[in-house]
């Protein structure tokens, strides 16, 4: 079989939990050839963020010129945008370059709660990468920052994935990582609701649980699965990585990305 050529674009964890390199993980657990697109390098580990560093957008411009100019990409899964000149220029490049599958995972605040998205950028998100969006995963606090409203149950998620879908995304996941009665993820196809029930497990290894989910989704879609079997079977791999996790770090630590893989191997 050809490997599918998945693109990240995102920023940095130099503790190997989130951001670019969960992204690449999941590709390679995939069974993708994976490539990044550095949007800001991160000074963060499983206690938190201490600091970071926008790359330029001409730098990101060239980043992305010189995969696509390259390389042909079968997906592309977008995280970390952090300025509006971030997102224009990835914006622009995409437009350009029109790769096939597009995942936004609107990233705003990472799990120890700072800010990964400016203030300024939130209006820009929902003009420029919204609507360039095959499917977008906010997890609820972005949702409610998306869809401008709170949300307390289910009928308030599937009226943010409404709301999210008129600003041109053409499918929208809610997830329910923040939920603690349970794990259920919603998803809105343009058409109609998909629940994806999921049991809440109580982990310290949830540390990049969101660039996981997409950067699977992207794997799946691009390796041919329909859009409701590639969120299902996206999910599945992160709840698995949840439980098989092994404790890294002295805050949340990163799931377990190869657990399927290395059990097939004989490995564990
Ligand atoms: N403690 C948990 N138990 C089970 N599933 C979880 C847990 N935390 C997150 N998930 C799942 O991980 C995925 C990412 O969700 P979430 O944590 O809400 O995103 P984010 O990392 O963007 O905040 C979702 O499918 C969600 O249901
Ligand atoms: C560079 C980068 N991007 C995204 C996240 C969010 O991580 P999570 O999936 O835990 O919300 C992060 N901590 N760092």
């Amino acid at each position: 079989m050809v490997m599918k050529h998945l693109l990240s674009i995102a920023g940095t964890d130099p503790s190997g939990g989130a951001g670019a390199q969960a992204d690449l993980k999941t590709f390679c657990a995939h069974g993708c050839y994976g490539m990044n697109v550095i949007t800001a390098v991160v000074a963060q580990n499983t206690q938190g963020v201490i600091d970071y560093m926008d790359i330029t957008p001409d730098l990101i411009a060239e980043q992305l010129e010189a995969v696509f100019e390259d390389i042909a990409v079968d997906a592309v899964k977008i995280g970390m945008v952090s300025v509006p000149e971030t997102i224009r220029v990835i914006g622009e490049k995409l437009k350009q370059y029109k790769p096939p599958i597009i995942v936004v995972d609107p990233v705003m605040v990472a799990t120890s709660g700072h800010r990964l998205l400016a203030p300024e950028s939130e209006q820009v998100l929902k003009t420029v990468l919204v609507p360039l969006a095959d499917v977008l995963t906010p997890n609820i606090p972005e949702a409610e920052v998306l869809a401008g409203k709170k949300i307390y149950d289910f009928s308030d998620m599937e009226a943010a994935c409404r709301a999210i879908a008129a600003m041109g995304a053409k499918a929208v996941l809610v997830k329910g990582g923040h939920r603690v009665s349970d794990a259920t993820d919603i998803l809105f196809d343009g058409n109609g609701f998909h629940y994806f029930k999921g049991q809440h497990i109580e982990s310290m290894s949830t540390h990049g649980t969101g660039c996981s989910l997409s950067s699977a989704i992207a794997s799946n879609l691009a390796n041919g699965m329909e859009l409701e079997t590639a969120v299902g079977k996206a999910k599945a791999f992160v709840f698995e990585g949840i439980k098989h996790a092994e404790p890294i770090g002295k805050g949340h630590g990163p799931i377990h990305h190869f657990y399927e893989m290395y059990k097939k191997a004989g490995l564990l």
